[in-house]
């Protein structure tokens, strides 16, 4: 594991050894040489570790440590001083520092205070890890789910020190894709390092190549320093390469090279570094179609696709529904404060009719939406249908569906209008759906138009 480190030391040879000496212990360090530039470098980087020297030019770097910390709690420094002044030692502890030591620097020391930092990052790296493990399962009784979770496991079961082949993943959005690489991750041999998520539609095309490859020092106008691509951070774990279908076509050929020689070449360097990754990817498009349309390589294609998962929509593995819900009910209860035990029969009958095509992310948002609105036992309909006018109002309802009338009846009834308030209002309604049409109002209430005519006629004697 490497650390990412700011260094702001003003003494330049002594600043440049030190890089060395950190360098060749496997960290990745930035220098600055004087504090100013030393805190913008740390808004641009947000490093791990800092190491500042307590005198410095421009900003000192005590205040530096200070704002530093504001930023990033979890920062863990390491402050030098010349000078060795208790005033500032107690300040710098005050501050949180990790350690505080004296020029000239000990470097075993300083070596192992970095071992130690190292130690306790991976500890936290971890714990979030386990934290965002609980809150990962793939729910779902349906052959697809069973399927899908024999080849979690059989892929885990590949305890191999070699990278394990390349997953790529398809289905609709928000049938769980993003799931079941986290899935694949957590219990494959490479669970203690890193998964790294990458969306490649929402990377501007200019930065998928650095983000992806990391860049030399100089690459490019304002590479001031080398970066570390995702591919390198990710050495050891798992990246995890969402929506590849719209990774740009130039940098489809630099993928499929780092795959195929297990190397990467960072922009503007003329090394190749190796890499480690296991490559995990997502579509909800069809790549085939896209190769076709010579939109995507088809080599690429053939290699990403070395095992192949399917998450089919919900709407075909409607089984899956009433566990679904039950599960994002006890997890929306608990984040809301909420003591709902269930829903009413109605509830899981109409979720079994609807086609859902934002799939699983679409009914979870659904019953999120109707914990909070539901101050009961139980979920119902107009928990579901509350407050808002969205799709949900429109689920396809059979004619003459016993249970969907009812309800619509008893909501009707609960609103204590008049039959004749209840017949305007509707008669309203519809007109200003048809733009006053009255044939088209006459057919959306399945009356005649003559009746329509009628009515309306009587209305306004009425009035
Ligand atoms: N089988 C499942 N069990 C539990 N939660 C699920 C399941 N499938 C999906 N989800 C939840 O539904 C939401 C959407 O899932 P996810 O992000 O994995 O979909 P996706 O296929 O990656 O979507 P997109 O293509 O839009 O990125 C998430 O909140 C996820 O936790």
């Amino acid at each position: 594991m490497s650390l990412s480190i700011l260094l702001v030391e003003d003494e330049k040879n002594f600043a440049l050894s030190l890089k060395r000496f950190l360098e060749g212990k496997g960290q990745e360090v930035y220098v600055c040489f004087d504090g100013e530039k030393g805190f913008n470098q740390f808004l641009e980087l947000n490093p791990e570790v800092l190491l500042v020297d307590c005198r410095l030019p421009g900003m000192g770097g005590i205040e530096l440590l200070k704002k530093a910390k504001e930023l990033n709690p979890d920062l863990y420094s390491i402050v030098f001083t010349a000078f060795g002044s208790i005033e500032d030692a107690v300040e710098v502890m005050k501050l949180g520092s990790f350690d505080y030591i004296q020029k000239p620097i000990d470097l075993q020391r300083l070596g192992q205070l970095i071992l130690k930092i190292e130690e306790n990052v991976r500890l936290k790296r971890e714990i979030d890890y386990y934290r965002k493990k609980e809150e990962t399962s793939l729910i779902g009784s349906s052959q697809a789910i069973a399927q899908v979770k024999e080849s979690i496991h059989k892929l885990a079961s590949l305890s191999t020190t070699k990278t394990p082949p390349t997953v790529l993943i398809t289905g609709e959005t928000g049938t769980g894709k993003d799931v079941v690489a986290r899935l694949l991750h957590r219990h494959s041999s490479r669970s203690k390092n890193p998964f790294i998520h990458v969306n490649c539609i929402s990377l501007p095309e200019n930065l998928v190549e650095d983000e992806l490859f990391g860049h030399d020092q100089g690459a490019f106008t304002g590479a001031k320093n080398a970066k570390p691509g995702l591919m390198e951070a990710a050495d050891g774990g798992a990246l995890f390469l969402d929506e590849i279908g719209d990774l740009p076509y130039n940098l489809q050929g630099k993928l499929l090279t780092a795959l195929e020689t297990k190397k990467i070449r960072r922009l503007g360097s003329v090394k190749d570094r190796k890499t480690d990754v296991w490559i995990i990817a997502a579509t909800n498009r069809n790549l085939f179609e896209k190769v076709n349309q010579g939109s995507f390589r088809q080599d690429l294609l053939f290699r990403l696709n070395v095992v192949s998962i399917y998450l089919p929509p919900l709407r075909d593995r409607k089984e899956d529904i009433p566990d679904l819900c039950h599960h994002f009910l006890k997890k929306f209860s608990i984040h809301y404060g909420k003591n709902i035990e269930g829903f009413k029969e109605e509830v899981i009958e109409i979720f079994l009719r609807y086609s859902w095509p934002g799939n699983v992310r679409e009914l979870s948002h659904k019953i999120e939406q109707a914990v909070l609105w539901c101050e009961e036992n139980l979920i119902s309909l107009k928990h579901i249908r509350a407050g808002i006018k969205n799709d949900f109002n429109e689920i396809p309802s059979p004619k003459g569906d016993p249970i969907e009338k009812r309800t619509i009846v008893e909501e009707l009834l609960q609103t204590k209008l008049s039959l004749k308030e209840l017949e305007s209002e509707l008669i309203k309604l519809a007109l200003e759906k048809t733009g006053g049409n009255l044939s088209q109002t006459a057919k959306l209430l399945g009356v005649t138009r003559d009746w329509l005519r009628y009515r309306m006629e009587k209305k306004l004697l009425d009035a």
